[in-house]
């Protein structure tokens, strides 16, 4: 009988548990996941999942492991590797963190916001294909192993590096896992050049995530409805617009019709459910942001290449501080 392939999650949270649970509705791939916080939770009774794309269900992993080494141990190595952890350079390698996940012909997937988030992994394995995938999603672990999930889902994935001569093989096997998310509805497309799609995302991570936690509670839709706050909305919007095609040299995708910074508070306006990010639940919950591949990795691109981003240079500072002040 021919093995299939296996697939681990690392970093159970509301991406990793998510995703892990579409996948694993196929029969032609085995999923297993890595969970910290939420591990008995998720062990005991897996997760329970209310998404308004595809309805409740409860997903029971066939396996959950505490630690990727404990995981290695047992089923190592892996065909893919999905991390889902936070990027928090500033505090761990996440490509540290999954090391011992990485072998001969692994393929690693990057599911985190940010810019620069393929680096480290790129840097740490150099044979290995590393792949920077872009998650158009919203989800929220709302208690331990449960998850509320809105309406859509879409994936834009590329091959970040690959060993030389290894391209079209690590194309093969990235359609492979791109066709298995579309089969469980998930929306998943592959790109030569994945890092305009990355800054398409950017320009609602780089501006709502830093406004919201200033704003102290404020969904994006308060904040894109108020005249003041929609136009330091729409600024800093303006600032990654011009740093990103300066960047990638390249003009963004134009996802969900956001072409311009108008057009991207237009359609947060129109997000029919209340929408409060990433940034701000972790700044409520006094745990570290994101910040570092949210604001300061762009902000040190823009400094390489003379863009002025004085609105992100300004909410650097202020999300640093606010986080201090918690962490201290
Ligand atoms: N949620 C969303 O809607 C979206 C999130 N993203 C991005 O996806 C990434 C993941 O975010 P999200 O899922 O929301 O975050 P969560 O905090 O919900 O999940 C991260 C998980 O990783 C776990 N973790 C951290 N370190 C380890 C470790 N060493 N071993 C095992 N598990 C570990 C955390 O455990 P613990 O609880 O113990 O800390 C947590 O369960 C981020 O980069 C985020 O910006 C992108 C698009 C949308
Ligand atoms: C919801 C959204 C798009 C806000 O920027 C997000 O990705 C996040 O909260 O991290």
């Amino acid at each position: 009988m021919e093995l299939k392939p296996r697939v681990l999650v690392v970093g159970g949270g509301a991406i990793g548990g998510l995703f892990a649970w579409r996948l694993s509705l196929s029969k032609d791939i085995v999923v297993s996941i890595v969970c910290r916080s939420n591990y008995v939770e998720v062990k005991s009774g897996g997760y329970m999942i209310n998404s308004a794309q595809f309805g409740t269900a409860v997903y029971r992993p066939a396996k959950v492991y505490q630690t990727v080494e404990e995981a290695v141990e047992e089923e190592g190595p892996y065909d893919f590797v999905v991390v889902a952890l936070k990027a928090l350079p500033n505090i761990y390698d996440s490509s540290e963190r999954i090391a011992a996940a990485v072998g001969e012909g692994t393929m690693v997937l990057v599911f985190q916001n940010g810019i620069g988030v393929e680096e480290p992994f790129a840097r740490r394995f150099p044979r290995a294909a590393v792949v920077s995938t872009v998650t158009f999603v919203s989800v929220k672990q709302e208690e331990p192993g449960m998850l509320r999930h809105g309406g859509f889902s879409m994936l834009a994935s590329g091959v970040h590096n690959v060993e030389s001569g290894m391209m079209a093989q690590a194309q093969a096997k990235l359609q492979f896992l791109s066709d298995v998310f579309v089969s469980q509805g998930v929306s998943s497309i592959i790109e030569a050049d994945i890092q305009p799609y990355r800054w398409q995302k950017h320009i609602l991570n780089g501006s709502t995530n830093p406004v919201s936690v200033i704003c102290n509670g404020a969904s994006c839709q308060e904040m894109a409805k108020n005249g003041y706050c929609r136009k330091l909305l729409e600024d800093t919007m303006a600032e990654i617009f011009v740093l990103g095609k300066k960047v990638t040299g390249k003009s963004f995708p134009g996802v969900d019709g956001i072409v311009d910074p108008q057009s991207a508070t237009e359609y947060i306006r129109s997000i029919p459910v209340p929408v409060y990010t990433s940034m701000l639940v972790d700044s409520q919950c006094k745990r570290p942001m994101e910040r570092d591949v949210i604001l300061k990795n762009p902000i040190a691109l823009a400094d390489k290449h003379g863009v002025d981003v004085p609105h992100m240079k300004a909410l650097y500072a202020m999300v640093t501080m606010i986080e201090e002040g918690y962490t201290r």
